[in-house]
This record gives structure tokens, C-alpha cells and sequence, in this order.
């Protein structure tokens, strides 16, 4: 029988962005790529992504976590996910202050309320083996999507950075305008990034507010997406679209994003606990 079978696990949201987190700090089980598919396929576990905390693997921490997406692959941040962990690990005690940790680093997060939290999500990186690209971009309208006009492209020139985990944003007048069914999977799978990337349609209203629409890696269209909206401001506020912090409203909710000059990005926003579950035994029974 699985580890998981009749496991408990909190389904909540941050923003909109859904996710499903699992406690396995007392378990040796790594959940596999078919599993995570499972549950974001069962009734009442749907995620946008899977936070799985096991046992810390670095003193101070509280939790190592891996994160999955709807298709199994494995994710180095997510901002909106880092928050609900921060909920299930403060929830009911007076700690307002914890450190977490991912495949891309040590996140320190704080309770700002009964259900705002914030996490210091690192230092962006801009270097293109960073991020990864396969190359670096040797002219600025190296991704063009073409899906127009030969002389009139769709979209082209994002501003690329990781956050942990690969995005690339496209500056638009209103993201809303654009199909962003059907570039976004064209966009996540361009041979630029070998790792495929996050790709976000983003318009500057003003110089303290940003709308963004997220495809995700590995997740398709969500409500919010924390790593997304950072990269967004730490973009925009790069090429002079807007000052070093913003509020980014995403279809879910907003998040508020602060690139401090000490070069870490802060994103803070809201976190929801939408029921609490347990995992029907049968999802993995074809899924061990
Ligand atoms: N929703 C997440 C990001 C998930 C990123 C994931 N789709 C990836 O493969 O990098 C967030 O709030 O930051």
C-alpha cells in the first residue's frame, strides 16, 4: 500500500494559484512523477502545484520541500505554494517567522496576518546558463512568435530571469487580449529554453502596478503565480517600466513585490485553506 494512501493533506490557494500541501516530514517517501499526477487529477486534490515538506536538510530549517506541477515535473520555487506552507506551519502558534527551504535555496517567510504572509524569495539571477537559456540572446527580439504578419510578430523581446525557476516576460498592452492557451505552451516549449520556462504576458499601468497573466511551466494557465509576478516587477523595474516595488494583480488576486536594494525580492499576498482531505488509497494503486 502507498504511503499516501489515506494520507492527509491541506488544499488551499495563494491568490488563486492552487495548491495542495502534504506533510511528510516523518516519511522517507519521495512522491513520484505518476503520483503528483494522481492527485492533481482527483476530485478535491486538484493543484496548480504539490508542496511536499520532508525532514530539513539544513539546520534552521523548518522543512526541506519539493514541488510538483499538475504534470509531475519538479519545480526549484513557488512563491504562492511557500505562503500556504508558511500557513500550515504557523497556523495555531504565536511563531510568525520561519525558514524553509527548495531545490533553489533557503526562503525565509513571515506572517504578516491571520492569512498574508510574506517570503524573501532570493536574488534574481539574469545570466543566461543561469536561467537557462540554450544561448544567450544576441539580439533582444531573439524569441518571436509568429503567429501574424512575417514583419508583424505577435510577441517578442521577453525580459528572461530566474527566479529560482526559468520566466520569461512578454511586455504587452493588455495581456488579456492574447490567446494565451494556445502561445503559451509554443513559448514554454521554445527550443531557447532547455528547461522550459514560465511565460507571463505583462502590462505597465502604472509605476507601482503591473497585470500579468501567467502560463505556467508544467501547470498551463493559473489564477497567480508568485515566482511570475517577481520576475515581472524585477523586469520591469530593470528596463525602467516601474519603480522597485508594485502591486502585480493577476486574475486570482494581487500580490505585492518589493526588489530590495540589498538585490532580494520580497513577495507577499494572501493564503486561503480551502478544505483539509485525506488521499483515497485507489488514485495509487496504478500510480506506484
Ligand atoms: N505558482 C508558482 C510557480 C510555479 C512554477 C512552476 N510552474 C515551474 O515549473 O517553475 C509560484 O507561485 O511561484
Amino acid at each position: 500500500m502507498s504511503p499516501l494512501a489515506n494520507h492527509p493533506f491541506w488544499k488551499m490557494n495563494g491568490a488563486g494559484n492552487e495548491i495542495v500541501v502534504v506533510d511528510l516530514r516523518r516519511s522517507s517517501h519521495v512522491i513520484s512523477a505518476a503520483e503528483a499526477r494522481a492527485i492533481a487529477g482527483a476530485e478535491g486534490s486538484h493543484f496548480d502545484q504539490l508542496m511536499a515538506m520532508h525532514a530539513p536538510r539544513t539546520p534552521g530549517t523548518e522543512t526541506f520541500i519539493r514541488i510538483y506541477n499538475t504534470d509531475g515535473s519538479e519545480a526549484g520555487a513557488c512563491g504562492n505554494g511557500t505562503r500556504c506552507v508558511a500557513w500550515v506551519l504557523t497556523e495555531g502558534t504565536d511563531r510568525d517567522r520561519l525558514l524553509v527551504e527548495t531545490k533553489a535555496g533557503l526562503l525565509a517567510c513571515r506572517r504578516l496576518g491571520p492569512a498574508s504572509f510574506s517570503v524573501d524569495m532570493g536574488e534574481p539571477k539574469f545570466g543566461w546558463q543561469d536561467i537557462p537559456l540554450a544561448e544567450e540572446f544576441r539580439d533582444t527580439r531573439a524569441i518571436e512568435l509568429q503567429i501574424g504578419p512575417i514583419d508583424a510578430p505577435v510577441l517578442h523581446s521577453p525580459s528572461v530571469v530566474s527566479m529560482g525557476n526559468p520566466h520569461a516576460v512578454f511586455w504587452v498592452d493588455d495581456p488579456y487580449a492574447h490567446d494565451l492557451a494556445k502561445i503559451g505552451p509554443m513559448l514554454e516549449n521554445h527550443p531557447i529554453f532547455p528547461d522550459r520556462a514560465n511565460i507571463s504576458l505583462a502590462a505597465v499601468k502604472a509605476p507601482d502596478h503591473i497585470i500579468l497573466w501567467v502560463w505556467e511551466r508544467g501547470a498551463g494557465i493559473t489564477r497567480a503565480c508568485g515566482s511570475a509576478a517577481c520576475a515581472a516587477l524585477v523586469s520591469a523595474a530593470r528596463t525602467k517600466r516601474t519603480g522597485r516595488s508594485a502591486t502585480v494583480s493577476l486574475p486570482g488576486g494581487d500580490l505585492v513585490v518589493e526588489w530590495r536594494d540589498d538585490n532580494h525580492v520580497i513577495m507577499s499576498g494572501p493564503t486561503e485553506l480551502e478544505h483539509a482531505g485525506e488521499f483515497d488509497p485507489a488514485l495509487f494503486q496504478a500510480a506506484a
